[in-house]
């Protein structure tokens, strides 16, 4: 039996996420209330496995989680893509007419930015996630306020659909990191199948210096998918970069990754995986 920590109660979209990845095996959910709580349950039990959002295509991405990788030593093994969609839901005897407040995740409230400015008399709320939400609602019995969650959360906690689909775009996805510790990397993923890395890396403030970097990763055939710079707290105007990319031979990655390293500062490699496929 595999144990997962997620941030969030059953029914929120990590569990989603982690039952889908793991689909066709035993887990057990360590639901937590942050993501900081996710990284220290992987660092306190080494065969505990971390799910964590990092990125969404409409409200972009969840720059803590960043950090809390870096700084967790945990390995990225894996990823996951799912597609998110929300609706409005309240208690059966609640409607339109009688809810004040609409409760949620602030990612997921991101998500739903139109709908809610259509909706500009509902307080927004931010809880710790969609399907806590829900649950609060339900176990309160809380008349006059709404859930922003999944369907199946609103079903899972007996509450009332009033409207479904109520995300900016229908093409919202989130990606999530499976993590791990580093030394149980080799039993979660097999290297030689890896496609995809995740690293992070500072610059010196020298012209160029990040071109160099692209230049390199191009010439030995790599596709960088994503670049994330972060401030380097207590160094102004100094960054990170979290960069992921692609590619089809390991070999070349990893020469790319010895003729990128005299340029970086601090080059670490954050996982090597296999990308994920996008899930409805
Ligand atoms: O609140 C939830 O249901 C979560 O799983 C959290 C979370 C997030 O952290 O981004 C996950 C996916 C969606 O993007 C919205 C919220």
């Amino acid at each position: 039996m595999k144990r997962i920590a997620i941030q969030g109660m059953p029914g929120s979209f990590h569990d989603i996420a982690a039952h889908q990845y793991f689909e066709g095996e035993q887990i057990q959910l360590i639901c937590c209330d942050t993501f900081e709580e996710v990284f220290e349950n992987i660092n306190k039990d080494p065969t505990v496995i971390g799910i964590s959002a990092i990125e969404n295509t409409i409200a972009g991405s969840l720059l803590h989680n960043y950090e809390l990788l870096r700084d967790s030593g945990t390995t990225v093994v894996g990823e996951h893509k799912l597609h998110i969609s929300h609706c409005i839901c309240c208690l059966n005897d609640d409607s339109w007419d009688t809810i004040t407040e609409v409760h949620s995740h602030p990612v997921a409230l991101m998500q739903c930015r139109k709908f809610l400015a259509r909706h500009s008399s509902l307080k927004m709320v931010e809880d710790d996630d969609t399907a806590g939400s829900a649950r609060n609602i339900s176990e309160n019995n809380s008349h006059g306020v709404a859930a922003i969650c999944s369907a199946a959360a609103a079903e899972m906690y007996g509450l009332k659909i009033l409207e479904d689909h109520i995300e900016d775009n229908k093409h919202n996805f989130t990606r999530f990191l499976i993590t791990c510790n580093p030394g149980k990397a080799d039993f979660m993923r097999s290297l030689e199948e890896s496609n995809k890395a995740s690293l992070v890396f500072s610059l010196p403030h020298e012209e160029g210096s990040l071109s160099q970097v692209l230049s390199i990763l191009s010439f030995y055939k790599i596709n960088m998918t994503k670049i994330q710079s972060l401030p380097i707290i207590g160094h102004e105007w100094e960054y990170l970069f979290y960069v992921d990319v692609t590619y089809g031979s390991l070999t070349r990655y990893r020469q790319s990754i010895d003729a990128i390293t005299p340029l970086t500062k601090e080059l670490k490699i954050l996982g090597e995986y296999k990308d994920g496929k996008q899930c409805e």
